[in-house]
C-alpha cells in the first residue's frame, strides 16, 4: 500500500497566499450569521448510539456575551456515565477486531467532512470560548490535521504489526535455559489496543484536542466515553459536533460516547470506574494529578496520557531583534487573551535593553484591539468566565503590591456582557509568586537579568515545562538555551509567536515535568503507541 503523504490543512495561509483574505471573511461572516440562527435549542447526550436526557440542563452562554444562550444541555449523572462505559464496553470487540485500514478510512472521512464544513465549525467555536476567526480556523485546522496524520500514522505503520523470527538451530539441548537453541519460532509483535478510554477534554482548544485525543484512542481501536468541559468553562456545542462528525464518518454505535456534565461527577466516574482502561485527559495540573493520585492511592490501574499546565518563559538577550522578540511576545502572551496552554507568562530581559525593550513593548501592545473576537479587527476577546475575570483582578492587585504595573490592569468596557480586559504587562520578581503559577489571562510579568546563566535559571526555576522561547542572535546564547531549558516545545527567534502556535507534523507539542506524564507529544510519531499495549506471540510448528 503506498505511503500516505501528509499535509497541514492551512486555511488562512492558503487564502492568504492566493490573494483571497476577502473571500476567507466572507465565508467566516457568514457561517457566524448561519450558525447564530441555531441558538437556544436542547440538546441530548449520545450513549451506545441513542440520544439520552437527564433531569437537569446546563446552559450554555457565549463569553462574547452573556446575553447569548448557545443552548441547554444536558446535566449527566454518574449514571450516565456508567451508562456510556458500559455501551463502550459492548462496543470494544467488534472495534477492536476492525482491520486498521478501515479505520484509517473512516477517520479520513471525519478529516473531510471537517475540512468541508470548517468555517461552520469554527463560527461555532468562537461563539463558545471567544477565539478571533483566525484562532477558530487554525483550531478546526489543526483538528484536521490530528485526523489526517494519526490516519497516515496507522496506516504507515501498519498498524504496528511487526514480524520477527528464530530460526532453527541444528543443535539440541536436553533441558532449555535462556538463549537455548531450539525450533524455528515465528513472532508476531503486535500492539493492541486497551479496552474503553475516557476522553477528558479541556474548554480552550475543545475541537482541536478533543479531536486529537479521541482519535487517538478510536482509530488505535480503544472505544471511547467523551467529557467535553461542562461546568463553568463549557464547550458542549463543539463537543456534539464532533460526536456529529464522527458517527457521520462511519464510527458505528457505541464506539464514541458523548456525556455531558460536571468533571467531579461525570469525569470522576470516568476515572474511577473498573472498566475504563486509560484516561486520555488535557487541562490543570491540579486536575490531571488528582485523578492519578486517586486512582492508584485506591490500589487501581490505569494508562495515564495526561497533559497539563504551563508557566512559559521567554529570555529576550542583549542579542535579540528586539522588534522581532517585541511581535513574538505579545501574540503568546495576549492572543486568545492568555487562554492557551502555551501562553506566555513571564519575560527574562537583559539590563542593558530594558528601556528599548519596553517602551516597544508598550506601543506594540497598545495596538491590540479588545472587543468581540467575531469582528475581525478585534485581537484580545473575552475571558471564559467571571472566575477567570475574579482571578485576573486578584492578580493584578498582587502585582500592583508587589511590584510595578505598567501597562493595562483594567476591565474593558466593550459594550457587551462579557469579561473583556485589557492586556496587563507587570514587572516583577521572579521569585514572586505570579512567576510561578499558571494565571491563564493575559498578565504578562517581566524580570530583568544581567547574566544569560541566570536567565536560563529562572527560565527553568518553576514547576512546568511546557513552552518556551528565546530572542538571541548569538549562537553560543542559543546552544545554551537549546541544551539546557526545561520544555518540550521550544522555539527560537520566532517572530509569529514566542511560545505558542505549534503545527501539527511539524512540531511535536508535548509537556515536560509539571506539564504532563508521558513524555510523548501530540502531533508526533510517537502518540499512537501509548494507546496500545504491545504483545508478543511466539508459535513454533
Ligand atoms: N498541555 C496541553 O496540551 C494543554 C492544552 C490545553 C489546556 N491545557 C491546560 O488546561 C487548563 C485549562 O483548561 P480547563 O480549565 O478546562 O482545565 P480543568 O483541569 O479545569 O478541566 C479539564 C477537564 O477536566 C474535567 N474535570 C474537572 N474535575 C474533574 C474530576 N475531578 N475528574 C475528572 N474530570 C474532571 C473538566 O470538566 C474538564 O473537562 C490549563 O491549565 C491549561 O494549561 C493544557
Ligand atoms: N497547541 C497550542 C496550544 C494548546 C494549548 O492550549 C499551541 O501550540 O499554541
Amino acid at each position: 500500500m503506498a505511503k500516505l503523504e501528509f499535509n497541514n490543512e492551512s486555511t488562512y495561509k492558503k487564502f492568504l497566499e492566493g490573494g483571497k483574505e476577502a473571500e476567507f471573511d466572507r465565508l467566516f461572516d457568514k457561517a457566524v450569521e448561519e450558525v447564530k440562527k441555531g441558538f437556544g435549542k436542547k440538546y441530548p447526550m449520545y450513549i451506545g448510539g441513542s440520544e439520552v436526557f437527564a433531569q437537569e440542563q446546563l446552559e450554555e452562554r457565549s463569553p462574547i456575551n452573556k446575553d447569548i444562550v448557545i443552548g441547554y444541555f444536558q446535566k449527566g449523572l454518574r449514571s450516565h456515565a456508567r451508562e456510556a462505559i458500559n455501551a463502550a464496553k459492548n462496543a470494544f470487540r467488534d472495534w477492536a477486531a476492525l482491520d486498521y485500514r478501515k479505520r484509517v478510512e473512516i477517520f479520513k472521512k471525519a478529516a473531510e467532512i471537517f475540512s468541508a464544513e470548517k468555517f461552520t465549525v469554527a463560527a461555532i467555536l468562537s461563539y463558545e470560548n471567544g477565539k478571533s476567526r483566525y484562532e477558530s480556523i487554525g483550531e478546526v485546522d489543526e483538528a484536521i490535521d490530528f485526523l489526517n496524520y494519526y490516519a497516515n500514522e496507522m496506516q504507515n505503520n501498519k498498524g504496528y504489526l511487526r514480524k520477527t523470527v528464530i530460526r532453527q538451530s541444528s543443535a539440541r539441548v536436553n533441558s532449555g535455559f535462556q538463549g537455548a537453541p531450539g525450533s524455528e519460532e515465528k513472532i508476531t509483535i503486535y500492539m493492541k489496543p486497551y479496552g474503553v478510554f475516557g476522553v477528558i477534554a479541556p474548554f480552550n482548544f475543545p475541537i482541536s484536542i478533543s479531536v486529537g485525543m479521541s482519535t487517538g484512542a478510536l482509530i488505535t481501536g480503544n472505544t471511547v466515553v467523551f467529557k467535553p468541559s461542562s461546568t463553568d468553562n463549557m464547550s458542549m456545542l463543539t463537543g456534539l459536533k464532533i460526536y456529529e462528525i464522527f458517527t457521520r464518518a462511519g464510527v458505528p454505535k457505541g464506539v464514541f460516547n458523548y456525556v455531558t456534565g460536571p468533571g467531579s461527577e461525570v469525569g470522576d466516574e470516568i476515572v474511577t470506574s473498573d472498566s475504563v482502561s486509560g484516561i486520555v485527559f488535557t487541562g490543570s495540573k491540579s486536575t490531571g494529578l488528582e485523578m492519578v493520585a486517586k486512582t492508584y492511592s485506591s490500589g487501581k490501574q490505569k494508562v495515564f496520557i495526561v497533559e497539563m499546565g504551563g508557566k512559559n518563559p521567554t529570555i529576550v538577550s542583549k542579542y535579540a531583534d528586539i522588534a522581532d522578540a517585541v511581535d513574538g511576545i505579545v501574540s503568546a502572551a495576549f492572543g486568545f487573551a492568555g487562554q492557551k496552554c502555551s501562553a506566555l507568562s513571564r519575560v527574562y530581559v537583559n539590563e542593558s535593553i530594558k528601556e528599548k525593550f519596553i517602551s516597544a513593548l508598550m506601543e506594540k501592545t497598545r495596538t491590540l484591539k479588545i472587543g468581540n473576537p467575531l469582528e475581525k479587527e478585534n485581537y484580545v476577546g473575552p475571558l471564559i468566565s467571571e472566575s477567570a475575570y475574579r482571578r485576573y483582578v486578584e492578580y493584578v492587585e498582587k502585582g500592583k503590591a508587589a511590584g510595578n504595573l505598567i501597562y493595562g490592569g483594567k476591565r474593558a468596557d466593550v459594550g457587551l456582557n462579557g469579561f473583556y480586559v485589557e492586556p496587563t504587562i507587570l514587572e516583577i520578581k521572579h521569585e514572586n509568586e505570579i512567576m510561578h503559577k499558571e494565571l491563564f489571562v493575559p498578565i504578562l510579568a517581566i524580570d530583568y537579568y544581567k547574566d544569560f546563566d541566570d536567565a536560563l535559571y529562572k527560565a527553568n526555576d518553576v514547576e512546568y515545562g511546557l513552552t518556551a522561547g528565546l530572542y538571541s542572535k548569538n549562537k553560543k546564547e542559543i546552544g545554551k538555551f537549546i541544551d539546557s531549558i526545561e520544555a518540550g516545545v521550544v522555539y527560537v527567534n520566532r517572530r509569529i509567536s514566542a511560545t505558542t502556535g505549534a503545527i501539527v507534523g511539524a512540531h511535536t507539542f508535548v509537556g515536560w515535568k509539571g506539564s504532563g506524564l508521558t513524555g510523548k507529544g501530540t502531533g508526533s510519531r510517537n502518540y499512537l503507541q501509548q494507546f496500545l499495549r504491545e504483545q508478543s506471540v511466539a508459535v513454533v510448528k
